[in-house]
């Protein structure tokens, strides 16, 4: 079983973060490990409390991890703050690692700052450049490059501004555009546009983890990037349609739709 990692923050409920990654790590057939940065008190109506972890337990997590089980392909999410970003960065470079998949967490949908304002400059400069891929949503892709976004042109003069800064491949996510959910995958020899019907569905909460670490898994698989990106966009899709009502507020996806189980009983 191939192992994948993310480094991420906790969601007490469940739905998006680390959670959310390590149960669509498993759904998709992946070892799921985790190193976690913050823990966030938060349910289905927003997040209330964040307390981040220390630097040194955050490199250690991920020094304990690489020297037992080296992961096949590594997600980060919600990082916080500068100075867990420049331990991330510094503990990843005494490691090999191939797929580095980047979800530039800024602000949760409720409205809550994951990622300190004054951090945003060094996850542009130390993050974003170590990436494989990163996948922004239109909000965080405006952050990052003070481009407004409306459109597939705007997504993509956008993109194109993203992978000057060094990535691999950049996915420029559409969930928050009227219309149809398109997302955009940009490289130095593609651009490709993956287009679902939008879903009138209200719990969409961790929508944009759970696509990225469906991507690191299908890495881990042995995909290569477009294919990963299509079966990611279907499995989110399918989470998406067959999300469900729980809590009183925006309510998770469904990570394991695809699981039988009557095969389980
Ligand atoms: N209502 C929807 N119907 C179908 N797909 C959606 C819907 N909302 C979001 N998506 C898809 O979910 C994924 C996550 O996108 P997005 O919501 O933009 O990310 P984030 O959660 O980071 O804000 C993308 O593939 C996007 O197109
Ligand atoms: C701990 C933690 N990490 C990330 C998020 C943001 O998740 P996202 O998938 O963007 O979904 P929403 O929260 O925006 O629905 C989070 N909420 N918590």
């Amino acid at each position: 079983m191939e192992p994948t990692l993310t480094i991420a923050g906790s969601d007490s409920s469940g739905g998006a973060g680390i959670q959310a990654d390590l149960k669509t790590f498993s759904a998709i057939g992946t070892y799921g490990m985790s190193v976690i940065t913050a823990v966030t008190a938060q349910n289905t109506q927003g997040v209330f409390l964040v307390e981040e972890l220390s630097s040194e337990i955050v490199k250690k997590q991920i020094e304990v991890i690489f020297n037992d089980i080296p992961p096949k392909a590594i997600k980060i999410g919600m990082v916080s703050s500068s100075q867990i970003i420049k331990e991330i960065v510094n503990t990843l470079k005494k490691y090999d690692y191939k797929y580095l998949v980047l979800d530039p967490v800024m602000i949760s949908k409720s409205g809550y700052h994951l990622l300190q304002p004054e951090a945003k400059m060094n996850l542009i400069k130390y993050l974003i450049p170590m990436a494989y891929i990163v996948t922004p949503n239109t909000l965080e892709a405006e952050e990052i490059t003070k481009v407004s976004i409306k459109n597939i042109e705007d997504m993509k003069i956008a993109g194109e501004k993203i992978l000057s800064i060094g990535p691999k491949y950049v996915l420029m996510k559409g969930g928050h555009l009227e219309g149809d959910a398109v997302d955009v995958l940009i490289g130095r020899d593609i651009f490709k546009i993956y287009k679902e019907r939008r879903l009138i569905k209200k719990n969409t909460h961790g929508t944009g983890c759970t696509l990225s670490s469906a991507i690191t898994a299908y890495l881990a698989l042995g995909y290569d990037i477009e294919r990963a990106v299509e079966l990611g966009k279907i499995y989110i899709t399918q989470a998406i349609k067959n999300s469900f009502d729980i809590g009183n507020g925006v309510g998770p996806v469904n990570h394991f739709w695809n699981i039988d189980y009557e095969k389980v009983k």
